[in-house]
C-alpha cells in the first residue's frame, strides 16, 4: 500500500473515530472543532488538496459531512407525521370511487348529488388552500396542521354516522377544508424544518404518503365493497385513525424554527433548531436565516398586501409563476382521469369480470405509490429539475401512446350489427350508433356483443343500467342470468385487438409521471419562496393545483363527448410538451441550496424558453430583456447590448 494510501486511510479511520465519539457525546462542541482541524490538516481529499482546496474548504467539506452523518432521527418524525396530512389527502380523494359505487344504490343518489360529493372536497380543498397562506402566516404551521387534523376527525365522524345525503355532503366538505390547509402547510412546514442536504427528499415524502393513502384507499375500497350494506361507512369513517394520530403527534411537536425567527421568537426558535438538529452547532444556520429576513424585509420593502408585494418584486414574482405553472402542469398531464378511467382502460385491454375492475384501479395505484417511491430516491441524487424535464418528457411521450392506442382501437371498432327498438325507454338514442366506438362515448348506452373465437359478433348498442353501469337495461345483456355463454357488455369502452398499445401507454405514464411530474411541483413549491413569501406562495400554487384539479376532472367526459378518447389524450400530450418547454425555460435547480439562497436563483431568470445555457438552469449567462438587450448574468454583472 502506497504511503499516500495509508495515510489517506489513517485520516478516514480518525475522521471516523471522531464522528464515533461525537456521536455519543452530542453536546461537546469540542468533537466537531477537533474533527474540523483533523480533516482540514488531513489529505482526506487528497486530489483537492493537490489542487485548489483551501483549509476552508475543506473544514466545509468536513463540517457538511459531519452535519450529514449526525442527521438526528427526530427531523424523521418530525416528518413522518406531518406527512399523516399528505396521507389523508391521497385518502380521502382516493376512497370516494369505490364509495359513491355503494352509496348510489344505498341512497339512490341522483347523478347531481353524485357529483356534489366527489367535488365538494376537491372546490373546498382550493379554496381552503388560499385561505390557509394568510393562517400560516398569522399563527405559524404547526396550529394550521392541528387544524387540518381536527378537520379531518370531525369530517372522518360526520361522514361515517351521516343519516342523510345532506349531512355527507357537509363532511366532504369539511374533510376537503382540512386536505386544503394540509396539502399546503405541510411541505412548507418540512422543508423549514429539515436540513439543506434532506430537505428535497423529506419533502417527497409527503407525496409518496399522498400515493400511499390513494393505495390504501383503493384496498379498503376493494375490501368493504363486500359488505351488503354500510360498506361506505367504513371506507368513510377509518380515516379518522391517522387524522387523530396525527392531531396527537403535533400537539409533542414544535413550530418551523424559520417562522419563530421572522415572528421575533428568537429564543423559542433556537431551542427548537437545537431540538431538530440534535444538538448540533446551530448558530451558523441561525445567523444565515436571520440575516436573510432581515435582508429580505428591505429588499421586498413596502406595505401593503403580500400577494402585491410578490407580484411587484421580480423574483417572487418569477417564483410565482414557476409555482403556480408546476401545478398547472402536474393537473393538466391529466393524472386523476387516468387514474379514475385506469380501470376501464385496463378493462378494454382485456380483462372482462366487472367485480375486477375495483382491484384494478388498485394495482394502478400500487404502480403510481411505486414509482412515487422512486422519486423520493432520485431527488437528491439528479436534482428537481432533470427529474421534473425527464418526467414530463416521459409524460408526453405515454400520453401520445395512449391517444393512438385509443385512435388504432376507435378506428377498428367493431360494427354494431343489431339495432333492436328499446322497450324500456321512448329514447332509441342508443339503437341509432353504426359502431361500437361511437356507442361507447354516450354515458347513457352500452354494446352487448357474442364473442365467437376472437371475433365480435351480434352486436347491439343498449341502453344502461342507470343502478349499474355493470349491465344493461334490458335485453340480453340485462343481467348476469340473461348473459349467455360468450355474450359480453362493455361499458365505457370497445373491445379491439389493439387495447395492448392503450395498457402500455398506461404504465409508461405511471412510470414517468410518478417519479416527477406527481412530487416535484409540491417539493418544489416549498423551497421557491423568501420566508414573507413562502405561506402565500404556496397557498396560491396549492390553490391552482385544485382548481386545475376540479376543472380536469369536470371537463373530461364533455371533452371525451367532442374530441373522442384519442382527441382528449392527445391534447393532454400536447399540454404535457408545453409544460416541458415552460419548465426547460422557467425552472432553476435547488437541489443543494439553502432556503435563504434559492431566491437569488430568480434574481436574474427571464421566464423565456430556452434562455437557459447551463443544465442545472443557474447560470444565466445571457438573457433576454424587452427584446434587445443581453445581460451577463450570475457571475459578471457586466452588461452587454
Ligand atoms: O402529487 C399528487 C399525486 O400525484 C396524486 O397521485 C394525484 O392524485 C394528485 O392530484 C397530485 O397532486
Amino acid at each position: 500500500m502506497s504511503r499516500k494510501s495509508s495515510d489517506h486511510e489513517y485520516n478516514l479511520r480518525s475522521l471516523s473515530n471522531l464522528m464515533g465519539e461525537r456521536r455519543k457525546k452530542p453536546n461537546d462542541d469540542t468533537g466537531e472543532r477537533s474533527l474540523i482541524k483533523a480533516a482540514s490538516s488531513s489529505s482526506i481529499n487528497s486530489q483537492a488538496t493537490a489542487t485548489a482546496a483551501s483549509t476552508g474548504d475543506l473544514e466545509r467539506a468536513a463540517r457538511k459531512q459531519f452535519q450529514e452523518d449526525v442527521t438526528p432521527s427526530f427531523v424523521y418524525v418530525l416528518a413522518g407525521f406531518s406527512a399523516l396530512g399528505g396521507f389523508l389527502f391521497g385518502y380521502d380523494t382516493g376512497v370516494v370511487s369505490g364509495v359513491m359505487l355503494l352509496l348510489k344504490k344505498e341512497m339512490n343518489l341522483s347523478a347531481l348529488w353524485q357529483e356534489l360529493l366527489v367535488s365538494s372536497t376537491v372546490g373546498a380543498a382550493a379554496l381552503s388552500a388560499l385561505a390557509g397562506g394568510v393562517l400560516n402566516g398569522f399563527w405559524g404551521r404547526r396550529p394550521c396542521i392541528l387544524l387540518a387534523s381536527f378537520l379531518f376527525s370531525v369530517g372522518a365522524v360526520m361522514l361515517s354516522v351521516a343519516p342523510s345525503k345532506e349531512i355527507l355532503l357537509v363532511g366532504r366538505v369539511v374533510v376537503g377544508l382540512g386536505i386544503g390547509v394540509a396539502s399546503m402547510t405541510v411541505p412548507v412546514y418540512i422543508a423549514e424544518s429539515a436540513p439543506t442536504h434532506l430537505r428535497g427528499r423529506l419533502v417527497t415524502i409527503n407525496t409518496l404518503f399522498i400515493t400511499g393513502g390513494q393505495l390504501f384507499a383503493s384496498v379498503i375500497d376493494g375490501a368493504f365493497s363486500y359488505l351488503p350494506k354500510d360498506g361506505w361507512r367504513y371506507m368513510l369513517g377509518l380515516s379518522l385513525f391517522p387524522a387523530v394520530l396525527q392531531f396527537f403527534g403535533f400537539l409533542f411537536l414544535p413550530e418551523s424554527p424559520r417562522w419563530l425567527i421572522q415572528k421575533g421568537k428568537t429564543q423559542k426558535a433556537r431551542r427548537v433548531l437545537s431540538q431538530i438538529r440534535g444538538n448540533q452547532n446551530i448558530d451558523e444556520e441561525y445567523d444565515s436565516i436571520k440575516t436573510s429576513i432581515e435582508d429580505e424585509e428591505k429588499e421586498s420593502g413596502g406595505d401593503g398586501p403580500v400577494i402585491w408585494r410578490m407580484l411587484t418584486y421580480p423574483p417572487t414574482r418569477r417564483a410565482l409563476i414557476v409555482g403556480c405553472g408546476l401545478q398547472m402542469f402536474q393537473q393538466l398531464s391529466g393524472i386523476n382521469t387516468v387514474m379514475y378511467y385506469s380501470a376501464t382502460i385496463l378493462q378494454m385491454s382485456g380483462v372482462k369480470d366487472d367485480k375486477m375492475a375495483i382491484w384494478l384501479a388498485a394495482v394502478t395505484a400500487f404502480t403510481n405509490f411505486t414509482f412515487t417511491l422512486l422519486g423520493v430516491w432520485l431527488v437528491e441524487k439528479v436534482g428537481r429539475r432533470k427529474l421534473s424535464l425527464g418526467s414530463i418528457a416521459g409524460t408526453a411521450l405515454s400520453l401520445f401512446v395512449l391517444a393512438v392506442g385509443f385512435l388504432v382501437s376507435a378506428q377498428h371498432s367493431p360494427p354494431i350489427t343489431l339495432h333492436p327498438a328499446d322497450p324500456s325507454t321512448l329514447n332509441n338514442t342508443c339503437t341509432t350508433y353504426g359502431f361500437c366506438s361511437d356507442c361507447m362515448l354516450n354515458p347513457d348506452c352500452g354494446f352487448c356483443y357474442l364473442l365467437n373465437g376472437s371475433s365480435v359478433v351480434d352486436s347491439s348498442c343498449d341502453h344502461v343500467n342507470k343502478a349499474s353501469t355493470g349491465e344493461a337495461a334490458w335485453g340480453r345483456c340485462s343481467n348476469e342470468t340473461a348473459m349467455a355463454d360468450g355474450t359480453f357488455w362493455a361499458y365505457n369502452y370497445c373491445p379491439t385487438s389493439y387495447s395492448w398499445t392503450v395498457l402500455m401507454g398506461l404504465v409508461m405514464y405511471l412510470i414517468f409521471f410518478a417519479p416527477g411530474m406527481g412530487t416535484m411541483p409540491w417539493t418544489v413549491n416549498s423551497e421557491i419562496y423568501p420566508l414573507w413569501a413562502r405561506s402565500t406562495g404556496n397557498a396560491c400554487s396549492s390553490g391552482v393545483n385544485w382548481m386545475f384539479n376540479v376543472l380536469v376532472s369536470l371537463t373530461f367526459l364533455h371533452v371525451t363527448e367532442y374530441l373522442t378518447y384519442y382527441g382528449a389524450f392527445f391534447l393532454y400530450s400536447g399540454l404535457a410538451a408545453l409544460g416541458f418547454l415552460f419548465i426547460y425555460g422557467c425552472l432553476p435547480e435547488t437541489k443543494g441550496k439553502k432556503l435563504e439562497e434559492i431566491e437569488s436563483l430568480f434574481e436574474n431568470q427571464l421566464c423565456t424558453c430556452g434562455v437557459s445555457d447551463s443544465d442545472e438552469g443557474r447560470h444565466v449567462e445571457y438573457i433576454r430583456v424587452k427584446g434587445s438587450n443581453y445581460h451577463l448574468s450570475d457571475n459578471d454583472a457586466s452588461d452587454v447590448e
